[in-house]
């Protein structure tokens, strides 16, 4: 049942491909840009959003049909053509390089698939019905967006402010696991959601950090 393994992908920097230009190319092309890839898509055409987006120098376009070999140097590979036997050519490509492929037309010929995705800064929250209702897993995830406020990303940076501090000043793992600990039971959030948030000047986190590192 459970096939499939959730993972956070850094794809900054490294090149991948998607086949095909059109409404699906682009739902998957947006969050790629936005992970810093180096997008290279391949289509006969492309929808007006990737057209301005290539006019604009922020993706790669090459203006012709898939051809084997495309798949050089990449790193994750989409197969969003229409043309099922082209995805289906795509997918045996990958496989032979080793590559992750995504199959929009049909999910189970390719190895990995794509989940609703829901971010607040720093936050990311993923959902998947491991194929089964793709409309189900856009819906549970607007759901979860009414319930995970804006108030998520101050508040994931604050915890990141303070874990960098923690982890620069106390080299005793012992005493870093319980400030950590202290760290996720302040009010800062309710704070946040009501708008009464002070940020914490240095000196406060010094103070913060020298008051709780004792059990
Ligand atoms: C979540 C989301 C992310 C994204 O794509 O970015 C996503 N599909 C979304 C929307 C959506 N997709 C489809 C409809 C029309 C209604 C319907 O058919 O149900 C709608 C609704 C809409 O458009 O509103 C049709 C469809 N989808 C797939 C197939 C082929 C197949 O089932 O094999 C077909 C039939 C094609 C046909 O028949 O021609 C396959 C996949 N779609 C997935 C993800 C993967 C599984 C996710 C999971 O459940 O875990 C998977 C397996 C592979 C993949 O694409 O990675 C995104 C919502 C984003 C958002 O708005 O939040
Ligand atoms: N996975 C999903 O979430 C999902 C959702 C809806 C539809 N689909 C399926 O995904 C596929 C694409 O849907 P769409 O709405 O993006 O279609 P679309 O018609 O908007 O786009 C298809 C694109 O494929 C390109 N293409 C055609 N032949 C090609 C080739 N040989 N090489 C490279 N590119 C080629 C076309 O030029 C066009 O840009 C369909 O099979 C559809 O059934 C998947």
């Amino acid at each position: 049942m459970n096939k499939y393994l959730p993972i956070m992908l850094d794809v900054g920097g490294r090149r991948v491909m998607v086949i095909g230009g059109g409404t699906v190319a682009e739902r998957k092309a947006i969050p790629l840009l936005e992970a810093g890839a180096e997008l290279v898509i391949i289509s006969p055409s492309l929808s007006g959003t990737l057209s301005a987006m290539a006019g604009d120098g922020r993706l790669e376009w090459i203006s012709r049909p898939y051809a084997p070999g495309d798949l050089q140097g990449a790193v994750l590979v989409y197969a969003a053509s229409d043309d099922r036997a082209v995805n289906e050519a795509v997918a045996g490509e990958a496989r032979l390089l080793g590559l992750p492929v995504n199959v929009a037309s049909h999910a189970e010929a390719g190895t990995f698939i794509t989940p609703g995705v829901l971010r607040r800064g720093r936050l990311t929250v993923a959902v998947s019905t491991s194929g089964a209702g793709p409309s189900a897993a856009a819906e549970i995830t607007q759901r979860i967006a009414g319930l995970l406020g804006e108030e998520y990303e101050p508040y994931l940076d604050f915890l990141h402010e303070l874990r960098t501090v923690i982890k620069r000043l106390e080299p005793a793992a012992e005493v870093r696991a319980r400030l950590l600990q202290r760290l996720g039971q302040l009010e800062v959030l309710d704070e946040m959601r009501q708008g009464t948030f002070i940020p914490w000047t240095p000196e406060k986190i010094e103070s913060w950090v020298a008051c709780n590192r004792e059990a």
